[in-house]
Protein backbone atom coordinates (compact mmCIF):
# COMPACT_ATOMS: atom_id res chain seq x y z
CA UNK A 1 0.00 0.00 0.00
CA UNK A 2 1.27 3.62 -1.11
CA UNK A 3 2.24 5.93 1.93
CA UNK A 4 0.01 8.95 2.23
CA UNK A 5 0.45 12.84 2.46
CA UNK A 6 -1.95 14.49 4.03
CA UNK A 7 -2.51 17.98 1.75
CA UNK A 8 -4.07 20.71 3.97
CA UNK A 9 -4.53 23.45 1.56
CA UNK A 10 -7.09 25.98 0.41
CA UNK A 11 -6.86 26.92 -2.52
CA UNK A 12 -8.24 24.37 -5.14
CA UNK A 13 -5.79 25.11 -7.68
CA UNK A 14 -3.08 24.49 -5.64
CA UNK A 15 -4.80 21.53 -4.25
CA UNK A 16 -5.35 19.82 -7.62
CA UNK A 17 -1.59 20.39 -8.61
CA UNK A 18 -0.48 18.90 -5.11
CA UNK A 19 -2.44 15.87 -5.10
CA UNK A 20 -0.95 15.67 -9.24
CA UNK A 21 2.47 15.90 -7.72
CA UNK A 22 1.77 13.47 -4.87
CA UNK A 23 0.38 10.74 -6.93
CA UNK A 24 3.03 11.11 -9.62
CA UNK A 25 5.45 10.17 -6.36
CA UNK A 26 3.45 7.23 -6.07
CA UNK A 27 2.04 8.13 -3.00
CA UNK A 28 -1.72 8.65 -1.85
CA UNK A 29 -2.90 12.12 -1.61
CA UNK A 30 -5.33 12.86 1.60
CA UNK A 31 -6.85 16.01 0.74
CA UNK A 32 -8.39 18.49 3.15
CA UNK A 33 -9.33 22.40 2.95
CA UNK A 34 -8.94 23.96 6.33
CA UNK A 35 -7.41 23.05 9.55
CA UNK A 36 -10.67 21.31 11.25
CA UNK A 37 -11.40 18.79 7.91
CA UNK A 38 -7.43 17.74 8.68
CA UNK A 39 -8.41 17.51 12.44
CA UNK A 40 -11.62 14.95 11.46
CA UNK A 41 -9.59 13.06 8.78
CA UNK A 42 -6.66 12.50 11.11
CA UNK A 43 -8.42 11.30 14.27
CA UNK A 44 -8.74 7.83 12.38
CA UNK A 45 -5.57 7.51 11.17
CA UNK A 46 -1.56 6.73 12.39
CA UNK A 47 1.18 9.00 12.50
CA UNK A 48 3.30 5.59 10.62
CA UNK A 49 0.89 5.99 7.47
CA UNK A 50 1.91 9.37 6.36
CA UNK A 51 5.19 9.85 4.81
CA UNK A 52 4.53 14.13 5.26
CA UNK A 53 2.27 16.19 5.62
CA UNK A 54 2.14 19.82 3.23
CA UNK A 55 0.75 21.92 4.89
CA UNK A 56 -0.56 26.01 3.70
CA UNK A 57 1.07 28.25 6.07
CA UNK A 58 -2.42 30.81 5.67
CA UNK A 59 -5.78 28.74 6.03
CA UNK A 60 -8.84 30.69 7.30
CA UNK A 61 -9.07 28.94 10.57
CA UNK A 62 -5.04 28.95 10.68
CA UNK A 63 -3.77 31.86 9.55
CA UNK A 64 -0.40 32.01 11.23
CA UNK A 65 0.72 28.34 10.30
CA UNK A 66 -1.38 26.75 13.70
CA UNK A 67 -2.02 23.72 11.09
CA UNK A 68 1.61 23.28 10.63
CA UNK A 69 1.92 23.21 14.40
CA UNK A 70 -1.75 20.61 14.01
CA UNK A 71 0.79 18.35 11.69
CA UNK A 72 4.15 18.37 13.50
CA UNK A 73 2.38 17.47 17.09
CA UNK A 74 0.96 14.77 15.01
CA UNK A 75 4.16 13.34 14.33
CA UNK A 76 4.27 13.77 10.81
CA UNK A 77 7.47 15.30 8.73
CA UNK A 78 5.73 18.97 7.64
CA UNK A 79 6.77 20.62 4.74
CA UNK A 80 5.17 23.85 4.36
CA UNK A 81 3.66 25.81 1.13
CA UNK A 82 3.21 29.14 1.40
CA UNK A 83 1.83 32.07 -0.96
CA UNK A 84 3.85 35.38 0.96
CA UNK A 85 7.37 34.51 2.08
CA UNK A 86 8.31 37.58 4.29
CA UNK A 87 11.23 37.86 6.69
CA UNK A 88 8.51 36.93 9.31
CA UNK A 89 7.08 34.30 7.72
CA UNK A 90 10.34 32.55 6.68
CA UNK A 91 11.04 32.73 10.63
CA UNK A 92 7.84 31.61 11.71
CA UNK A 93 8.33 28.82 9.23
CA UNK A 94 11.72 27.49 10.34
CA UNK A 95 11.61 28.14 13.80
CA UNK A 96 9.20 25.22 13.99
CA UNK A 97 10.31 21.76 13.49
CA UNK A 98 9.27 21.85 10.02
CA UNK A 99 11.02 19.77 7.09
CA UNK A 100 11.38 22.30 4.49
CA UNK A 101 9.39 25.30 2.80
CA UNK A 102 7.95 25.58 -0.54
CA UNK A 103 7.02 29.63 -1.65
CA UNK A 104 4.33 28.67 -3.83
CA UNK A 105 4.46 31.38 -6.53
CA UNK A 106 7.45 29.56 -8.47
CA UNK A 107 6.66 27.10 -10.78
CA UNK A 108 10.42 25.30 -10.48
CA UNK A 109 9.34 24.97 -6.60
CA UNK A 110 6.65 22.14 -7.76
CA UNK A 111 9.37 20.54 -8.71
CA UNK A 112 11.73 20.53 -5.56
CA UNK A 113 8.82 19.33 -4.33
CA UNK A 114 9.04 16.23 -6.48
CA UNK A 115 12.39 15.92 -5.37
CA UNK A 116 11.60 16.67 -2.01
CA UNK A 117 9.12 13.49 -1.75
CA UNK A 118 11.22 10.78 -3.52
CA UNK A 119 13.61 11.78 -0.94
CA UNK A 120 11.39 11.72 2.30
CA UNK A 121 10.92 7.90 1.19
CA UNK A 122 14.25 7.06 0.33
CA UNK A 123 15.50 8.06 3.68
CA UNK A 124 13.78 6.08 5.36
CA UNK A 125 16.00 3.36 4.62
CA UNK A 126 19.43 5.53 4.98
CA UNK A 127 21.41 5.47 8.79
CA UNK A 128 23.51 8.47 9.67
CA UNK A 129 26.03 8.42 12.58
CA UNK A 130 26.18 11.79 14.80
CA UNK A 131 29.31 11.39 17.00
CA UNK A 132 29.86 14.30 19.53
CA UNK A 133 30.90 15.09 22.91
CA UNK A 134 28.17 16.69 23.81
CA UNK A 135 24.79 15.00 24.61
CA UNK A 136 22.07 17.92 23.94
CA UNK A 137 23.92 18.79 20.43
CA UNK A 138 24.13 15.14 19.35
CA UNK A 139 20.62 15.34 20.06
CA UNK A 140 19.69 17.94 18.15
CA UNK A 141 21.40 17.35 14.73
CA UNK A 142 19.87 13.73 15.60
CA UNK A 143 16.49 15.41 15.35
CA UNK A 144 17.08 17.72 12.79
CA UNK A 145 18.18 14.58 10.54
CA UNK A 146 14.69 12.36 11.85
CA UNK A 147 12.81 15.18 10.53
CA UNK A 148 14.00 14.03 6.91
CA UNK A 149 12.92 10.69 7.93
CA UNK A 150 16.39 9.62 8.17
CA UNK A 151 17.56 6.39 10.87
CA UNK A 152 19.85 7.95 13.29
CA UNK A 153 22.53 7.10 15.89
CA UNK A 154 24.42 8.81 18.20
CA UNK A 155 27.49 8.25 20.19
CA UNK A 156 30.27 9.92 21.70
CA UNK A 157 33.42 8.15 20.81
CA UNK A 158 35.07 7.99 18.07
CA UNK A 159 35.13 3.57 19.36
CA UNK A 160 31.67 3.60 19.80
CA UNK A 161 31.32 4.71 15.94
CA UNK A 162 33.34 2.45 14.88
CA UNK A 163 31.33 -0.26 16.54
CA UNK A 164 28.29 1.43 15.05
CA UNK A 165 29.43 1.24 11.95
CA UNK A 166 29.93 -2.41 12.01
CA UNK A 167 26.89 -3.50 13.35
CA UNK A 168 24.40 -1.56 10.78
CA UNK A 169 24.85 -1.86 7.13
CA UNK A 170 23.10 1.22 5.24
CA UNK A 171 25.19 3.84 7.07
CA UNK A 172 26.04 6.60 4.46
CA UNK A 173 26.61 9.63 6.32
CA UNK A 174 28.45 10.53 10.02
CA UNK A 175 28.43 13.71 11.19
CA UNK A 176 31.84 14.49 13.29
CA UNK A 177 32.08 17.08 15.98
CA UNK A 178 35.80 18.08 16.18
CA UNK A 179 35.82 18.05 19.80
CA UNK A 180 35.09 14.34 20.25
CA UNK A 181 37.34 13.12 23.45
CA UNK A 182 38.96 9.54 22.65
CA UNK A 183 40.52 10.63 19.27
CA UNK A 184 41.32 13.82 17.38
CA UNK A 185 38.75 14.13 14.71
CA UNK A 186 40.94 14.32 11.92
CA UNK A 187 43.02 11.27 12.82
CA UNK A 188 39.28 9.50 13.14
CA UNK A 189 38.56 10.60 9.66
CA UNK A 190 41.59 9.64 7.99
CA UNK A 191 41.38 6.06 9.46
CA UNK A 192 37.58 5.87 8.52
CA UNK A 193 38.82 7.03 5.38
CA UNK A 194 41.26 3.73 5.08
CA UNK A 195 38.24 1.49 5.63
CA UNK A 196 35.44 3.49 3.75
CA UNK A 197 35.37 5.05 0.31
CA UNK A 198 33.55 8.80 -0.45
CA UNK A 199 31.29 6.80 -2.33
CA UNK A 200 30.63 4.64 0.27
CA UNK A 201 30.38 6.90 3.34
CA UNK A 202 30.05 10.48 3.67
CA UNK A 203 31.93 12.24 6.47
CA UNK A 204 30.79 15.49 7.86
CA UNK A 205 32.69 17.59 9.96
CA UNK A 206 31.66 19.83 12.54
CA UNK A 207 32.89 22.63 15.18
CA UNK A 208 31.53 25.14 16.86
CA UNK A 209 34.29 27.84 15.91
CA UNK A 210 34.07 28.25 11.88
CA UNK A 211 36.58 30.46 11.76
CA UNK A 212 39.30 27.30 12.84
CA UNK A 213 41.21 26.35 9.81
CA UNK A 214 39.51 22.98 10.88
CA UNK A 215 37.24 23.43 7.84
CA UNK A 216 40.42 22.73 5.59
CA UNK A 217 42.12 19.80 8.07
CA UNK A 218 39.01 17.91 7.79
CA UNK A 219 38.72 17.97 3.85
CA UNK A 220 42.46 17.10 3.93
CA UNK A 221 41.74 14.14 6.06
CA UNK A 222 39.17 12.72 3.83
CA UNK A 223 36.26 14.19 5.27
CA UNK A 224 33.31 15.40 2.75
CA UNK A 225 32.23 18.50 3.80
CA UNK A 226 32.24 20.40 7.00
CA UNK A 227 29.79 22.28 8.12
CA UNK A 228 29.72 25.15 11.36
CA UNK A 229 27.56 25.39 14.43
CA UNK A 230 25.51 26.70 14.93
CA UNK A 231 23.24 25.37 11.88
CA UNK A 232 21.40 27.09 9.98
CA UNK A 233 18.68 25.18 9.06
CA UNK A 234 18.53 25.01 5.39
CA UNK A 235 21.89 25.07 4.66
CA UNK A 236 22.65 22.08 6.86
CA UNK A 237 19.82 20.39 4.64
CA UNK A 238 21.57 21.48 1.57
CA UNK A 239 24.31 19.96 2.88
CA UNK A 240 23.07 16.61 4.03
CA UNK A 241 20.81 15.76 0.72
CA UNK A 242 23.78 16.86 -1.43
CA UNK A 243 26.79 14.20 0.49
CA UNK A 244 23.55 11.33 -0.13
CA UNK A 245 22.51 12.19 -3.67
CA UNK A 246 26.44 11.66 -4.72
CA UNK A 247 26.79 8.60 -2.64
CA UNK A 248 23.30 7.88 -4.46
CA UNK A 249 24.29 9.02 -8.24
CA UNK A 250 27.49 6.69 -7.42
CA UNK A 251 25.70 4.25 -7.08
CA UNK A 252 23.31 4.25 -10.22
CA UNK A 253 26.15 4.84 -12.20
CA UNK A 254 27.83 1.02 -10.64
CA UNK A 255 24.90 -0.54 -10.84
CA UNK A 256 24.38 0.31 -14.30
CA UNK A 257 27.78 -0.17 -15.33
CA UNK A 258 27.53 -3.55 -13.98
CA UNK A 259 24.21 -4.93 -15.26
CA UNK A 260 22.83 -5.94 -18.27
CA UNK A 261 20.37 -3.31 -19.94
CA UNK A 262 17.83 -5.73 -21.51
CA UNK A 263 17.62 -8.58 -18.81
CA UNK A 264 18.67 -6.97 -15.22
CA UNK A 265 21.32 -9.64 -14.50
CA UNK A 266 25.02 -8.89 -13.86
CA UNK A 267 26.94 -8.32 -17.30
CA UNK A 268 29.90 -10.51 -18.14
CA UNK A 269 32.41 -7.61 -16.14
CA UNK A 270 30.43 -7.93 -12.84
CA UNK A 271 30.19 -11.91 -12.94
CA UNK A 272 34.54 -11.89 -13.82
CA UNK A 273 34.88 -8.93 -11.03
CA UNK A 274 32.96 -11.41 -8.06
CA UNK A 275 34.33 -14.76 -9.15
CA UNK A 276 37.45 -13.60 -9.16
CA UNK A 277 36.53 -12.85 -5.29
CA UNK A 278 35.03 -16.34 -4.71
CA UNK A 279 38.10 -18.06 -6.19
CA UNK A 280 41.11 -16.11 -4.30
CA UNK A 281 39.46 -18.61 -1.44
CA UNK A 282 40.35 -21.54 -3.46
CA UNK A 283 36.66 -23.11 -2.50
CA UNK A 284 37.49 -26.97 -2.50
CA UNK A 285 33.89 -27.58 -5.13
CA UNK A 286 32.82 -25.35 -7.82
CA UNK A 287 31.22 -25.58 -11.30
CA UNK A 288 31.03 -22.97 -13.77
CA UNK A 289 27.77 -24.11 -16.51
CA UNK A 290 27.50 -21.88 -20.25
CA UNK A 291 23.95 -21.68 -21.19
CA UNK A 292 23.07 -21.03 -24.23
CA UNK A 293 19.76 -20.93 -26.27
CA UNK A 294 19.12 -22.90 -29.52
CA UNK A 295 17.81 -22.12 -32.54
CA UNK A 296 17.34 -18.64 -31.22
CA UNK A 297 17.96 -16.78 -34.36
CA UNK A 298 15.19 -18.64 -35.58
CA UNK A 299 12.99 -16.45 -33.23
CA UNK A 300 13.92 -13.10 -34.62
CA UNK A 301 13.60 -14.24 -37.64
CA UNK A 302 10.15 -15.49 -37.55
CA UNK A 303 8.71 -13.45 -34.89
CA UNK A 304 10.60 -9.88 -34.56
CA UNK A 305 13.47 -8.82 -32.97
CA UNK A 306 10.92 -8.24 -29.93
CA UNK A 307 9.88 -11.40 -29.59
CA UNK A 308 13.35 -12.10 -28.89
CA UNK A 309 14.29 -9.64 -26.60
CA UNK A 310 11.02 -11.10 -24.45
CA UNK A 311 12.40 -14.50 -24.53
CA UNK A 312 15.80 -13.38 -23.51
CA UNK A 313 14.21 -11.70 -20.69
CA UNK A 314 11.99 -14.18 -19.18
CA UNK A 315 14.77 -17.11 -19.91
CA UNK A 316 17.00 -14.24 -17.38
CA UNK A 317 14.07 -14.29 -14.94
CA UNK A 318 14.06 -18.71 -14.65
CA UNK A 319 18.17 -18.54 -14.24
CA UNK A 320 18.09 -15.83 -11.47
CA UNK A 321 15.12 -17.47 -10.26
CA UNK A 322 16.54 -20.90 -9.68
CA UNK A 323 19.97 -20.28 -9.49
CA UNK A 324 19.27 -17.74 -6.82
CA UNK A 325 22.86 -19.06 -4.92
CA UNK A 326 24.76 -19.19 -7.51
CA UNK A 327 26.29 -16.10 -9.42
CA UNK A 328 24.77 -15.74 -12.68
CA UNK A 329 25.55 -13.25 -15.55
CA UNK A 330 24.61 -12.67 -19.31
CA UNK A 331 27.41 -12.79 -21.46
CA UNK A 332 25.86 -11.14 -24.70
CA UNK A 333 23.56 -12.83 -27.00
CA UNK A 334 21.52 -15.64 -26.13
CA UNK A 335 24.44 -17.02 -23.72
CA UNK A 336 24.20 -16.77 -20.03
CA UNK A 337 26.73 -17.74 -17.44
CA UNK A 338 26.34 -19.45 -13.96
CA UNK A 339 29.19 -19.80 -11.57
CA UNK A 340 28.31 -22.17 -8.54
CA UNK A 341 30.58 -21.94 -5.53
CA UNK A 342 30.96 -24.94 -2.87
CA UNK A 343 28.32 -27.09 -4.64
CA UNK A 344 29.45 -30.48 -5.73
CA UNK A 345 29.39 -31.71 -8.88
CA UNK A 346 26.62 -34.21 -8.41
CA UNK A 347 24.59 -30.95 -7.28
CA UNK A 348 25.85 -28.67 -9.96
CA UNK A 349 24.48 -31.52 -12.64
CA UNK A 350 21.27 -31.83 -10.95
CA UNK A 351 20.87 -27.81 -10.77
CA UNK A 352 21.68 -27.48 -14.71
CA UNK A 353 19.88 -30.25 -15.69
CA UNK A 354 16.56 -29.03 -13.52
CA UNK A 355 16.94 -25.62 -14.99
CA UNK A 356 17.12 -27.01 -18.73
CA UNK A 357 13.91 -28.66 -17.54
CA UNK A 358 12.15 -25.31 -17.01
CA UNK A 359 13.49 -23.86 -19.66
CA UNK A 360 11.68 -26.00 -21.78
CA UNK A 361 8.60 -26.59 -20.35
CA UNK A 362 7.72 -23.45 -20.03
CA UNK A 363 7.45 -21.48 -23.49
CA UNK A 364 7.36 -17.55 -23.54
CA UNK A 365 4.10 -15.72 -24.35
CA UNK A 366 4.59 -12.75 -27.03
CA UNK A 367 1.63 -11.35 -28.26
CA UNK A 368 -0.61 -13.92 -27.44
CA UNK A 369 1.64 -16.37 -29.06
CA UNK A 370 3.85 -18.98 -27.27
CA UNK A 371 6.98 -19.30 -28.32
CA UNK A 372 9.21 -22.72 -27.67
CA UNK A 373 12.39 -22.01 -25.93
CA UNK A 374 15.35 -24.69 -25.33
CA UNK A 375 18.19 -24.34 -24.13
CA UNK A 376 22.04 -26.19 -24.56
CA UNK A 377 24.00 -26.18 -21.17
CA UNK A 378 28.05 -26.77 -20.86
CA UNK A 379 29.02 -27.57 -17.48
CA UNK A 380 32.37 -28.41 -15.91
CA UNK A 381 32.83 -29.36 -12.38
CA UNK A 382 36.94 -29.82 -12.40
CA UNK A 383 38.47 -28.63 -8.93
CA UNK A 384 41.29 -26.00 -8.69
CA UNK A 385 41.05 -24.05 -12.58
CA UNK A 386 40.60 -20.62 -13.10
CA UNK A 387 37.47 -18.71 -14.18
CA UNK A 388 39.37 -18.64 -18.06
CA UNK A 389 40.48 -22.57 -17.89
CA UNK A 390 36.60 -23.22 -16.83
CA UNK A 391 34.87 -21.27 -19.16
CA UNK A 392 36.80 -22.92 -22.10
CA UNK A 393 36.15 -25.99 -20.71
CA UNK A 394 32.41 -25.13 -20.37
CA UNK A 395 32.38 -23.79 -23.84
CA UNK A 396 33.70 -27.18 -25.49
CA UNK A 397 31.12 -28.96 -22.77
CA UNK A 398 28.50 -26.46 -25.15
CA UNK A 399 29.91 -27.13 -28.35
CA UNK A 400 29.70 -31.32 -27.34
CA UNK A 401 25.59 -30.19 -26.42
CA UNK A 402 24.93 -28.05 -29.73
CA UNK A 403 26.69 -31.19 -31.97
CA UNK A 404 24.70 -33.81 -29.95
CA UNK A 405 20.88 -32.47 -30.94
CA UNK A 406 20.48 -29.35 -28.34
CA UNK A 407 18.05 -29.10 -24.84
CA UNK A 408 20.78 -31.17 -22.58
CA UNK A 409 23.42 -30.60 -20.59
CA UNK A 410 26.79 -31.80 -21.01
CA UNK A 411 29.46 -31.98 -18.23
CA UNK A 412 33.08 -33.07 -17.49
CA UNK A 413 32.18 -35.31 -13.93
CA UNK A 414 34.02 -38.56 -13.23
CA UNK A 415 31.29 -41.44 -14.10
CA UNK A 416 31.59 -41.44 -10.56
CA UNK A 417 29.76 -38.31 -9.33
CA UNK A 418 27.05 -38.48 -11.90
N1 LIG B 1 16.44 -10.13 -29.97
C1 LIG B 1 17.73 -10.13 -29.72
N2 LIG B 1 18.56 -10.88 -30.46
C2 LIG B 1 19.88 -10.89 -30.18
C3 LIG B 1 20.42 -10.14 -29.15
N3 LIG B 1 21.77 -10.37 -29.09
C4 LIG B 1 22.05 -11.22 -30.09
N4 LIG B 1 20.92 -11.56 -30.76
C5 LIG B 1 20.74 -12.46 -31.90
O1 LIG B 1 20.92 -13.78 -31.45
C6 LIG B 1 21.15 -14.59 -32.62
C7 LIG B 1 22.13 -15.70 -32.27
O2 LIG B 1 22.18 -16.56 -33.36
P1 LIG B 1 23.16 -17.78 -33.49
O3 LIG B 1 24.51 -17.42 -32.89
O4 LIG B 1 23.15 -18.25 -34.90
O5 LIG B 1 22.57 -18.86 -32.52
P2 LIG B 1 21.26 -19.76 -32.58
O6 LIG B 1 20.33 -19.35 -33.64
O7 LIG B 1 20.70 -19.79 -31.20
O8 LIG B 1 21.82 -21.18 -32.93
P3 LIG B 1 22.48 -22.26 -31.98
O9 LIG B 1 23.17 -21.52 -30.86
O10 LIG B 1 23.44 -22.99 -32.83
O11 LIG B 1 21.39 -23.12 -31.44
C8 LIG B 1 21.64 -13.64 -33.71
O12 LIG B 1 20.66 -13.56 -34.70
C9 LIG B 1 21.76 -12.30 -33.00
O13 LIG B 1 21.42 -11.21 -33.84
C10 LIG B 1 19.53 -9.33 -28.36
O14 LIG B 1 19.91 -8.63 -27.42
N5 LIG B 1 18.22 -9.37 -28.69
Amino acid sequence: MPMKVLIIEDSSTNIGLLKKLVEMAGLEAVLTTSLTAARHVFIHSEPEDYLCAIVDYDLPDAPHGEAIDYAINSYIPTIVSTGRLDEDIRHGVLSRDVVDYIPKENAQMYDYLMRLLARLQKNKHISVIVVGPKRIERKATAALLRRHNFITFECATAREADNLLAEHTNVKLLFVNSAIEDQSATQFVAGLRKRYSKEELAIVGITDDPNSLLAARFIKSGANDFIGRPYCHEEFLCRVNQNIELIENVETIRRTANTDYLTGLPNRRHFFYTVNKYQRNQPAHQALALVDLDFFKAINDTHGHDAGDTVLQATAKSIALHCADFIVARFGGEEFCIYMPDVSAAEAIEAMQSLCSIISSAPVQFNNIELAVTASIGLTTIPGHNIELMLTHADKLLYEAKQSGRNRVVHDAPLTTR
